[in-house]
């Protein structure tokens, strides 16, 4: 039946979006879910509180997970100096092929880790990996030589959230240190996990309170920090 929620983001920000600009990408996809369609970005209001967490980070690795149309990772992307690496997963591959095209819009250095024919080692920022969170991320130490992250954007699906964050532990993936924050722990909601985190003697956790993206109805995101 035609196109897509993010075919038509997509074409709204080739449309109406600077080439080569980030921001403009960014401000494009907000203007389009605020005023035409909803999705379900981050947002620009919790997107503040996730630009806050990130310069406060400095953070030299960086694992998303739920890329959709990647909203979020241009948001982080932008804030990272030369050097830094984010690794995005997105198990839908539809959301993970517009996510690629949005990236190129904006000009951001993004690759297709899945691709086959890519250069030895990081040549870039984004690294997009297709797949489940829960399979991918037992690999990451060896296929893409990652030690541990400096901060993980929890943002797929709820009943992943505690599982893919135990699993990270297992993994020896986080460091005393390591920042996680959780979009949505309010709305649709992630009890498990909010009750894990704020219980666990190695978080130390913290509630921003917000708003839905686009919306009046309450959310928030939730800051933690592994003690080690
Ligand atoms: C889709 C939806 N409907 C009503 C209320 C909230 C949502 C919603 C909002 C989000 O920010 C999401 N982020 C990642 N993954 C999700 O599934 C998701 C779902
Ligand atoms: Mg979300």
């Amino acid at each position: 039946s035609g196109t897509t929620r993010p075919m038509r983001i997509l074409h709204y920000v080739q449309r109406s979006a600077k080439c080569g600009d980030v921001l403009s990408v960014i401000s494009a996809i907000d203007s389009f879910c605020s005023k035409v369609e909803w999705a379900m970005n981050v947002g620009d209001k919790k997107g503040e509180i996730l630009d806050a967490v990130v310069l406060e980070t400095r953070p030299r690795y960086v694992l998303e997970l739920g890329t959709y149309c990647g909203y979020s990772t241009m948001r982080i992307a932008r804030l990272l100096p030369p050097g830094a690496r984010l690794i995005t997963i997105e198990m839908n591959s539809h959301y993970a092929q517009v996510a690629k095209e949005l990236f190129q819009h904006a000009g951001l250095d993004a690759q297709d880790k899945s691709a086959e024919k890519r250069p030895a080692g990081p040549t870039c920022k984004v690294e997009l990996l297709l797949g489940s969170s829960s399979v991918l991320i037992p690999q990451l130490k060896k296929k893409l030589d990652i030690d541990k992250f400096d901060l993980v954007f929890i943002d797929h699906w709820k009943v992943s959230y505690l599982p893919d964050t135990r699993l990270l532990e297992e993994c020896g993936l986080l460091k005393s240190g390591s920042v996680l924050l959780a979009d949505n722990v309010t709305c649709p909601g992630a009890p498990d996990y909010l009750e894990y985190v704020r219980n666990s003697p190695r978080y130390r956790s913290q509630y921003f309170p917000s708003q839905l993206e686009y919306l009046q109805v309450e959310d928030g995101v939730e800051k933690s920090v592994f003690l080690g």
